[in-house]
């Protein structure tokens, strides 16, 4: 954050609901800023790659050069929320990625894209978020991925009835299934701002 009060946090812009997430980033008082290069990311404090299509941003990502230098920023600690499509770039694991597929990793999960199936392309419920407070979330589910494991590294922060895992954290990484951004619920961007705060704490600290 470099001295300065606001923090400057990042949506990766290859592809996906960039805008959505712009806007709640906003709203909570975080100069937000689309990033597209390697030279955007190095000047944010955090980032969330969006909701979209996992297969095309891993395709981007290392079209644009961008994927190494989101994996090395991500070892280096930055904050990242992923949502969605997201969630699967963060995941170590794919269950059914398209032939060649790749992930950026960082979460120890194993992650399941289109996991509801077209039966059930899209739905909404609410879950209960502990780490959020009482209040339960909202989530919306677009033709989302589910977390078929959580390993050591990482912890569930919800779960479906049926006890099947839907967010997780890890660390400077926090990840949904759903897209918070699309109801106004703004504890998970909340949460990510907390966490580049408690990582500004750390370096302020350390110099
Ligand atoms: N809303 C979304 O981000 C959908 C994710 C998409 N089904 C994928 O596999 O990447």
């Amino acid at each position: 954050m470099a001295g300065s009060a606001v923090p400057r946090i990042g949506v990766l812009a290859l592809q996906g609901d960039v805008r959505e997430h712009l806007a709640v980033l906003t709203r909570l008082g975080a100069a937000a800023v689309p990033v597209r290069r390697p030279d955007e990311l190095a000047a944010v404090d955090g980032l969330v790659i969006p909701g979209g299509e996992s297969s095309v941003m891993d395709k981007l990502t290392r079209l644009f050069g961008m994927r190494e230098p989101l994996r090395e920023a991500i070892a280096a600690g930055l904050p990242v929320y992923g949502t969605c499509a997201g969630l699967i770039m963060l995941a170590d694991r794919l269950a059914d990625g398209i032939s060649g597929q790749q992930t950026l990793g960082g979460l120890d999960i194993t992650a399941r894209r289109n996991a509801f199936g077209s039966q059930l392309d899209s739905f909404e419920t609410d879950l209960a978020v502990p780490d959020l407070g009482p209040e339960p979330v909202h989530a919306v589910f677009i033709r989302a991925p589910l977390v078929d494991e959580v390993g050591m590294g990482a912890r569930a922060l919800a779960t479906l009835a049926d006890g099947r895992v839907v967010a997780v954290a890890q660390g400077a990484l926090i990840a949904t299934s759903f897209h918070p951004e699309v109801t106004g619920d703004t504890r998970f961007h909340e949460l990510l701002l907390t966490r580049v705060a408690e990582r500004a704490g750390r370096t302020a600290a350390a110099s």
